[in-house]
C-alpha cells in the first residue's frame, strides 16, 4: 500500500488530515480538489451537486496523477471525496493496493464546519447531497475508518500506524 486516499464528505477534514499525515511521512500530497475541471467548481459554487458523469473524468485523472507520482515518489496521499463505491473502484483500477482512510462525521457536524469556513467554493447547502451520495467504505479492502471529530494529531497518528502495518 504505497498510496492512501483521505476520503469523506465536504468538511470532514480531508485537507487538514492529509497535511498532518504528510508532515509525519515522506508521502507526496495530491489535493484532489485542485483537479476538478472549472465546470465542476462552478457547479458546486452555484450550489448544484455533481453527478456521476461530472465526477468520472476527474476520478480518472486522479488515478493517473497518483500513478505518475508513484513513479517518482515512494508514497502518495490523495485527498478525494470518493463518496461512492464505484468511484473508489475507478481509483483502485488505476492504482492496485490503494488504501482509503474514511473520515466519518454526522451531517450536523459537516454543516457546522463548512458554514464556518471562509474562502472555499463549497456551500453548506451541498452537505445533504454529499450524504445522499455517500456509500461508506465499510467491508472494502484496505480501509480504515476514523471519527473525524478526534484531534487532528490523533487521527494523523492513527493513519500513520495503520499505514506502517500494511506497508
Ligand atoms: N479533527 C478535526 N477537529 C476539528 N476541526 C477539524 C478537524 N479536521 C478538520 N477540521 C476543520 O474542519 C474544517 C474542514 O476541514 P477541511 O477543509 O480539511 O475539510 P475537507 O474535507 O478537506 O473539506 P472539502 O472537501 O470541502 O475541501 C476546517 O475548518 C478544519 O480546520
Ligand atoms: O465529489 C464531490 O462532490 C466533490 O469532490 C466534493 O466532495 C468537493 O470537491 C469537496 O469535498 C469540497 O471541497
Amino acid at each position: 500500500m504505497r498510496a492512501v486516499v483521505i476520503m469523506g464528505v465536504t468538511g470532514c477534514g480531508k485537507s487538514t488530515i492529509a497535511a498532518a499525515l504528510c508532515q509525519r511521512t515522506d508521502a507526496y500530497l495530491i489535493e484532489g480538489d485542485a483537479f476538478h475541471p472549472p465546470a465542476n467548481v462552478r457547479k458546486m459554487s452555484a450550489g448544484t451537486p455533481l453527478t456521476d458523469e461530472d465526477r468520472q473524468g476527474w476520478l480518472e485523472r486522479l488515478g493517473q496523477e497518483v500513478i505518475d507520482r508513484l513513479a517518482r515518489s515512494e508514497s502518495v496521499v490523495l485527498t478525494c471525496s470518493a463518496l461512492k463505491r464505484r468511484y473508489r473502484e475507478t481509483l483502485r483500477q488505476a492504482v492496485p493496493d490503494l488504501g482509503f482512510a474514511f473520515l466519518a462525521l454526522t451531517p450536523e457536524q459537516a454543516r457546522e464546519r463548512v458554514s464556518h469556513r471562509a474562502g472555499h467554493f463549497m456551500p453548506a447547502t451541498l452537505v445533504d447531497s454529499q450524504f445522499r451520495d455517500l456509500e461508506p467504505p465499510y467491508g472494502e479492502p484496505l480501509v480504515l475508518a476514523v471519527a473525524s471529530t478526534a484531534p487532528v494529531d490523533a487521527i494523523a497518528e492513527e493513519i500513520v500506524a495503520w499505514w506502517r502495518e500494511l506497508e
